[in-house]
């Protein structure tokens, strides 16, 4: 969407992402805000917030999107992963309501984004991958803007108080030109959430956080989640951020969900079994096996302090995404 979005709905925008920054985010202040997320009203704990079945798209003559299906509840963190092109920003987009689907069901809050009016608009908050626009605006300012359309619709975030949860209360006075990329980041996420929102679509949020940020950023999703009941959908290709993070990931490839679970799940269905490692005599050994607790045990009590280099492989989110991913043969899956 254009940044003028920004000026005349309640809808959040985004920035370019590049470049680093050495200010801390703070998460504290989100666990600990005086004011109640939107969220916190009218929405059942387990039900379920994002419902997508069935869902296509075609642009032109290509079909990028093939009956995908899967479902969010309150508060749960979903990760969209996939290669490039695999269709994540596409099916994001149709879930904020930005792009009109081909076929399928889609309902966010029990509405279907390709019609649903302000009221809805401002329960969704969403971060975007590049804007650029209101340069000569100082951070502090745009926030207070911004919030102000959600007035009469939810309570905004007070711009003092969310400067400082997301690490911006040194530069609140700063003209947005002159954040660092990373800072220009920290100011997506704020105007994001600015509302409130209950649903939060994040596409590569951390992108040009250094490690510090993107620490506290996963402090904030997390206290978001957790305190406020936020359901939260991201796009990342930080396998890593996606296993901390989340508690589903969704493995999207060409168009097609090929995986749908808890990164575990993933790794015990696709990657197989864990692995015991150990060396005996100046000899390694590993054995793949589904109780590795036990394996230890008899190891130890077969062979006590002559075991060496014990250790527990269990698949990495990355393993279970590589495996995901493999051409079948040699072809194309
Ligand atoms: N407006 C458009 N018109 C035509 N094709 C498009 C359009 N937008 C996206 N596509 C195509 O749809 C497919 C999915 O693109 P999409 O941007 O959803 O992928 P993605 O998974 O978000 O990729 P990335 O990880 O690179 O951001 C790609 O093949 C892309 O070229």
């Amino acid at each position: 969407m254009s940044a003028d979005g920004a000026g005349n709905s309640p809808v959040a925008m985004s920035a370019d992402g590049a470049g680093s920054s050495a200010v801390a985010m703070s998460a504290d202040g989100v666990a600990n805000s005086p004011v109640a997320m939107g969220g916190d009203a009218g929405v059942a704990d387990d039900a379920v917030v994002i419902d997508v079945v069935g869902l296509r798209m075609r642009y032109g003559t290509a079909d990028v999107l093939h009956d995908v299906t899967f479902r969010a509840r309150r508060g749960e963190v979903l990760a969209l992963l996939g290669p490039n092109g695999a269709g994540k920003t596409t099916t994001i987009e149709i879930l904020e309501g930005f792009r009109t689907r081909s076929a399928g069901h889609v309902e966010v809050l029990g509405a279907d984004p390709a019609r649903a009016g302000e009221e809805w608009r401002a329960r969704v908050g969403v971060v975007l991958q590049s804007w650029r626009d209101h340069g000569k605006w100082r951070v502090r300012e745009l926030l207070a803007q911004v919030g102000a359309y959600y007035h009469g619709y939810t309570t905004p975030w007070d711009p003092d108080d969310l400067v400082d949860v997301v690490g911006l209360s040194g530069q609140a006075n700063q003209k947005i030109h002159t954040l660092s990329g990373g800072q220009r980041r920290r100011l997506d996420v704020a105007v994001g959430i600015v509302g409130r929102p209950e649903v939060l679509f994040l596409d590569e949020p951390t992108v040009g956080f250094d490690p510090v940020a993107r620490r506290d950023f996963h402090d904030l999703v997390r206290g978001l989640a957790a305190e406020h009941g936020t359901t939260i959908l991201l796009t990342t290709h930080d396998l890593d951020e996606a296993e901390r993070l989340a508690g589903r990931v969704l493995v999207l490839d060409g168009g097609r969900i090929i995986g749908d679970g808890t990164a575990e799940e993933l790794a015990r269905r696709v990657a197989g079994q864990n692995e015991v490692r150990w060396s005996l005599n100046g000899d390694r050994f590993s054995r793949p096996t589904d109780r590795p607790a036990r394996l230890v045990y008899e190891l130890y009590r077969e062979h006590g302090d002559d075991l060496r280099d014990l250790e527990v492989h269990r698949a990495s989110l990355e393993d279970t995404y590589l495996s995901l991913l493999r051409p079948v043969d040699g072809g194309v899956r």
